[in-house]
C-alpha cells in the first residue's frame, strides 16, 4: 500500500505539491493523472526518497523510503528511462543492481525474460529503442519482486504494441495483488488501463475516485449533445431554439443542440416536415471532461483561465465533487 499524507513540496516560490492526500491500494492500478507541472513527478520521487518533502509524509508498506531496509524489494520504480549508461548491456545493468542489493543472478534473468529482452540482453543499451530502454526500465523496477510499483508516464513514446505489453504487464501485477501506481497527463492513456484514478493540478487534489464513478460523474455532468444536419439549418435551428433548445450552428448545413433529446428533436423536423440528413447523439469524451476537470490548472495554457482554487476531492468547477 502506498500511502500519501499531507505531502507538501516548495521549491522557492513554486508550490509543486501542495498538502496532498491519497492512497494507492494493493490489487489495483491507480492512474496518477494531471496537466505538465501539475506536480506528479515531484509526488513520485518523494515517494521514493530522491526528494525530501517541505511537510506530510510518503510511505510504501507503511515506511518511508529512506526506513526502507532493502527500497527495490519494498518499490520498484521507473522515472526516466533513459538514465542509463550507454556502454553497458542490460544484463550488466541489472546484474550491478543486483549485487549491489543483495538479489540473486537468477533475478536477472528472470526479470529479462519477463520484460522480452533475453535476446538482447547482452547488447549496449544505447543501442535500444526507447520501447527498449522503456522494457529495460520496468525489469529494474521488477528485479526485486516488490508490492508496490511506481510508473512515471510509462507509456510516454510508445508505439502501440509497446503500450499494450505495458498495460498487460500492469493488470497483470495488480492481479498478483501489488500496489501500482502510473502517471500520465493523458486520461486516453490510462482510462484503458486503471481501476483508480488520482487526478492533480497545481500541486492539489482535484478528484480521488474510482475509474467507473469518474466515467458516471462526467456522463452527469457534461450535456448530451445532438448533431443534426438539414438543408434547412436556419430555419428549423429556429425551431429548435423555440421549443426550447440551445442551438448552435455547426457549418452551413449543421446545429449543435443541447437542451432536446433526439426523439424530441426527430418529432419536430417530421412535424414540419424537414428532411434530415443526420440526427447523432454526441457525448463528451473521457478525455474533454478531464480536460474540463484541470483545465485551470494548466500551466501554460493558450487560453487565459482565471485562476480559481479546488480544494480537496471538489472539482474546480464547484458543481460537484467525484471523490
Ligand atoms: N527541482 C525543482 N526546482 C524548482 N522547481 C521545480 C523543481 N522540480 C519541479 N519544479 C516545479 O514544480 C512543479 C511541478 O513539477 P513536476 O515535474 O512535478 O510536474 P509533473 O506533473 O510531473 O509535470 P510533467 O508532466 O511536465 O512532468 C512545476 O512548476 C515545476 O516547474
Amino acid at each position: 500500500m502506498i500511502e500519501v499524507r499531507g505531502l507538501t513540496k516548495r521549491y522557492g516560490e513554486v508550490l509543486a505539491v501542495d498538502d496532498l492526500s491519497f492512497t494507492v491500494r494493493p490489487g489495483e492500478v491507480t492512474g496518477f493523472l494531471g496537466p505538465n507541472g501539475a506536480g506528479k513527478s515531484t509526488t513520485m520521487r518523494m515517494l521514493l526518497g530522491l526528494d525530501a518533502p517541505t511537510s506530510g509524509t510518503a510511505t510504501v508498506g507503511g515506511l518511508p523510503a529512506a526506513a526502507q531496509p532493502v527500497p527495490l524489494r519494498a518499490v520498484g520504480a521507473l522515472l526516466d528511462a533513459g538514465a542509463l549508461l550507454p556502454g553497458r548491456s542490460a544484463f550488466h545493468h541489472l546484474l550491478a543492481l543486483a549485487a549491489s542489493n543483495g538479489f540473486p543472478r537468477r533475478r536477472v534473468d528472470a526479470v529479462l525474460e519477463e520484460v522480452g529482452l533475453s535476446g538482447v540482453a547482452r547488447r549496449a543499451a544505447g543501442t535500444y529503442s526507447l520501447g527498449m530502454k522503456q522494457r529495460l526500465g520496468i525489469a529494474a523496477a521488477l528485479l526485486g519482486d516488490p508490492p508496490a510499483l511506481v510508473l512515471d508516464e510509462p507509456l510516454n513514446g510508445l508505439d502501440p504494441e509497446g503500450i499494450v505489453w505495458i498495460r498487460r504487464l500492469m493488470r497483470r501485477m495488480a492481479a498478483e495483488g501489488r500496489a501500482v501506481m502510473m502517471s500520465s497527463h493523458l486520461m486516453s492513456e490510462v482510462e484503458l488501463t486503471v481501476d483508480h484514478l488520482v487526478v492533480i493540478g497545481r500541486g492539489r487534489l482535484i478528484a480521488d475516485t474510482g475509474r467507473a464513478e469518474f466515467i458516471a460523474s462526467c456522463a452527469e455532468r457534461t450535456e448530451r449533445e445532438v448533431v443534426v444536419r438539414t438543408p434547412r439549418a436556419a430555419p428549423f435551428g429556429g425551431r429548435l431554439a423555440a421549443a426550447g433548445g440551445a442551438v448552435r450552428p455547426d457549418g452551413e448545413d449543421g446545429l449543435i443542440v443541447t437542451g432536446l433529446g433526439a426523439a424530441r428533436i426527430g418529432a419536430l423536423a417530421a412535424a414540419d416536415g424537414v428532411e434530415l440528413h443526420e440526427l447523432a447523439l454526441r457525448q463528451t469524451s473521457l478525455e474533454e471532461a478531464f480536460m474540463e476537470l484541470t483545465r485551470d490548472s494548466v500551466e501554460y495554457s493558450a487560453r487565459k483561465v482565471p485562476a480559481r482554487k479546488a480544494s480537496a476531492g471538489t472539482d474546480p468547477t464547484g458543481k460537484e465533487t467525484v471523490r
